[in-house]
């Protein structure tokens, strides 16, 4: 049987990759994460092809040319993103179960190309104070690019409505205990 899409989306600061990798480390539920492509900078300590595949410009526009994404958005100027076709089809094939850390724009598009075949997940803060303190406290970005994310935060969160399962990240093991449950429900584990 062909594997399952998860899609996870929340404006940034949120918590999903931190929801995601505590899924990933138990381990109960066969899913593989779909490394997406950026020509964002590698922050410290992320690992190309394990946190993302890092691109140069030109590589990006070149993999757009030669059709590679199953969907990719410019989420901040300048800033691209995509989905890997390389990530996700195989797998599928293989049966596994894949899951997709994506803007929200990225999330409608895929649930709305695989359908009965994804669930679309959304991870919501307590507040938007509390995404400021989450995005300060994770020390990755800039002023700047904290003002930015959080500039986007509302639009972002004004997609929730288009998304199966909506889940508050206010306490991290209830969130995590949410999605875990929703996830198995989706994937019949
Ligand atoms: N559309 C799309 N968005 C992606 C993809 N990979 C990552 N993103 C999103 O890009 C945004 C920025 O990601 P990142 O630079 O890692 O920053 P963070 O969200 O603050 O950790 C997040 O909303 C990610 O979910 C992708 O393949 N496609
Ligand atoms: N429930 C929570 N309570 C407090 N801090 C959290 C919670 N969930 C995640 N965080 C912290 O918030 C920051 C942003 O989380 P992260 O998983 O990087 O978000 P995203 O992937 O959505 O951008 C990280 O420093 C993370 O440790």
């Amino acid at each position: 049987m062909e594997g399952k899409i998860i899609i996870v989306s929340a404006p940034s600061g949120c918590g999903k990759s931190t929801i995601i990798n505590r899924l990933l480390q138990k381990g109960e539920i066969d899913m593989k994460f779909s490394v997406s492509a950026t020509n964002r900078q590698p922050r410290e300590g992320e690992v190309h092809g394990v946190s993302y595949w890092f691109l140069t410009d030109e590589e990006f526009r070149q993999a757009i040319a030669d059709d590679n994404f199953v969907e990719y958005e410019e989420v901040y100027p300048g800033r691209f993103y995509g989905t890997l076709k390389s990530e996700v089809e195989r797998r599928c094939r293989e049966g596994h179960n894949v899951v997709l850390d994506i803007d929200v724009k990225g999330g409608v598009n895929v649930k709305r190309m695989y359908g009965e075949r994804a669930l679309a997940l959304f991870i919501e803060p307590p507040s938007i104070d509390a995404l400021r303190v989450r995005l300060e406290g994770r020390g990755t970005e800039s002023p700047e690019a904290i003002s930015q994310r959080l500039g986007k935060a509302e639009y972002e969160l004004s997609f929730a409505p288009s998304y199966d399962i909506r889940i508050v990240n206010d306490d991290l093991d209830k969130a995590v205990a949410d999605t875990e449950k929703a996830i198995k429900q989706f994937v019949g584990a």
